[in-house]
């Protein structure tokens, strides 16, 4: 990359966007007013990755780590990116979930330094204005919360700024979105967090959420003030609370370029593994039936894209959302209840009501489960037990985040379905032996798809994020999985791969918007080069 570079002396040294450190030329050093001001040897970028290698190796909690990733994030970038993407499976659980969850809870004791757009409730109609403090006039990705969701840990107000940071390190580290075009935002509307709004450190409005027509407004004046400033840039809604997700995704769908990462990345990703599963169990998809404990937004997005690629096989909308049923807090979702919102009555089931989910289990007699309640340990033997009884190749996906949080671990299924489960999980699980086979769980998250996502927006310039560009991104996941991969239980391609994985899921769904035309450029020969010409490398700038 050759940019134009006017900085000098400690400007230079302190711009992370164009700090190399010492890794600095002794040219660069004389010509940049930087002689002196860093010790005499100049190194390689290749010997500082490994040094930071080593300097994290010597840390022993992932806490630590996250904070030493950060600090060098502040302090010199393409470093940052250099070591994230020289083993994106090691650092993604650091930056990432699990780790970035317990940094949202700890967010104000360990504040450092800022990063992103905090945006509080209580500069109504100043948004636009505030917003045009960020230094970067192009950007082409927000990721937003308002902290209420955040993961399954729930509402942690302010704090919940280390998701739209971490998901936006991963858009460039897993999928190449330059990173100057990335913008993580904080929408501040207060927090019911009563432990939060006691402590004097906290960082947030101190003040409960503000609800209803205020809230409202607030959404559609940020919405607003967005397009205003950054006409192309497309907003990831990320963890907010399902009373608010789900009418936010629906005012802005057909009227932005816009998804909700919770939704629909997810469901995507879900699709993804059970197209990888169906290749191990080799049955089709109109065939499975499906059991989700938890019954939000992320829960009926997954089941209408489930749903809706059973149509697209064939079967009819209706019979296909039957195939789905969900269970929350209050038993299996039957028409009688009277207490379902809209978006979950598409999937209610002619059918008594069940209030023990290992009841539903055998009553219903599904072919997978997927957790998505926010619940640790509810998968548990009984429910295992049950599942391996039914199938042969029973599909257990755990979907809560992070860790602490999922229905069950991956040593569990296998163990308690003697090594037959299909299994995959949100967050992170080591492999797992079972009688001398090993194997290898997949992480269900929607990490193969966001940044992937992004990084088709960014080079088409796409007007919209349709539900089929979801579809596509799920086919382009699963067909990358190999007859290898298979063998060893995983269904999603591995981590260690996933910047080629993702380039390629975003090379599917860019194809996929310019056949739609709703891209903003012109349809080049060759859409793969695109996609590869316009991603980023954690090189120096020279
Ligand atoms: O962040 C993750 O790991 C996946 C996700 O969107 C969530 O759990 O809310
Ligand atoms: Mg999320």
């Amino acid at each position: 990359m050759s940019v134009q570079i006017t900085a000098t002396g400690y400007d230079l040294l302190r711009d992370p966007r164009l700090n190399k450190g010492t890794a600095f030329s002794d040219i660069e050093r004389r010509t940049r007013g930087i002689e002196g001001l860093l010790p005499p040897a100049s190194i390689t970028i290749e010997l500082q990755v490994a040094r930071l290698h080593a300097e994290l190796a010597n840390l022993d909690n992932d806490l630590q780590k996250y904070l030493l990733l950060s600090d060098l994030q502040a302090r010199n970038e393409t470093l940052f990116y250099a070591v994230l993407m020289s083993d994106p499976a090691s650092f993604m659980p650091i930056v990432y979930t699990p780790t970035v969850g317990e940094a949202c809870q700890k967010f104000d004791e360990i504040f450092h330094s800022p990063r992103g757009m905090y945006l509080p409730i209580s500069e109504r109609g100043r948004l636009r204005e505030i917003l045009s403090n960020w230094p970067q006039k192009d950007v082409r990705f927000i990721v937003v919360t308002d902290g209420e969701r955040i993961l399954g840990l729930g509402d942690l107000g302010v704090g919940g700024m280390g998701i739209p940071i971490g998901k936006l390190a991963l858009y460039t580290a897993c999928a190449g979105v330059p990173p100057q075009y990335c913008l993580p935002v904080a929408l501040d509307v207060g927090t019911n967090n009563q432990d939060l709004l006691d402590d004097p450190l906290y960082l947030g409005l101190r003040q409960n959420r503000v609800r209803g027509e205020d809230y409202r407004a607030f959404v559609d004046e940020f919405v607003e003030a967005v397009q205003a400033l950054y006409p192309l840039c497309c907003i990831q809604w990320e963890d907010f609370a399902n009373l608010n997700a789900v009418p936010i995704l629906e005012r802005y769908r057909d009227k932005v370029c816009t998804y909700n990462d919770d939704i629909q990345g997810t469901a995507a990703v879900a699709l993804a593994g059970m197209l990888g599963a169906l290749r191990i169990s080799g049955q089709k998809l109109t065939e499975q039936r499906f059991l989700f404990l938890g019954g939000g937004s992320a829960a009926t997005g997954i089941a209408e894209l489930i749903s809706q690629a059973m149509a697209l096989e064939g079967m009819d909308i209706a019979t296909a959302r039957s195939r789905n049923a969900l269970f929350d807090i209050k038993g299996l979702m039957v028409r009688s209840r009277t207490d379902l919102a809209e978006f979950q009555k598409p999937f209610a089931q002619d059918h008594a009501p069940i209030s023990v989910f290992a009841d539903a289990v055998k009553a219903l007699q599904p072919t997978g489960i997927i957790g998505v309640s926010t619940v640790p340990k509810l998968f548990n033997q009984q429910v295992i037990e049950a599942m391996a009884e039914i199938n042969e190749r029973p599909i257990i996906f755990p979907y809560s985040n992070p860790t602490s949080r999922s229905e069950c671990t991956a040593e569990e299924a296998y163990r308690w379905s003697q090594g037959r489960a299909i299994f995959a999980s949100g967050s992170p699980f080591p492999p797992v032996e079972i009688a001398g086979k090993t194997f290898v769980p997949g992480q269900g998250n929607n990490v193969y798809i966001f940044p992937a996502m992004g990084m088709a927006v960014f080079a088409t310039e796409a007007k919209r994020v349709t539900e089929e560009m979801f579809i596509v991104a799920a086919r382009a996941v699963a067909e990358q999985v190999t007859d290898q991969n298979l063998a060893t239980g995983l269904i999603y391609p591995p981590q260690s791969q996933i910047l080629k994985a993702s380039l390629h899921v975003a090379t599917r769904v860019a194809e996929y918007i310019f056949d739609k035309g709703i891209a903003r450029v012109s349809r080049p020969h060759d859409i793969g080069a695109l996609i590869r010409g316009r991603a980023y490398r954690p090189v120096y700038p020279t």
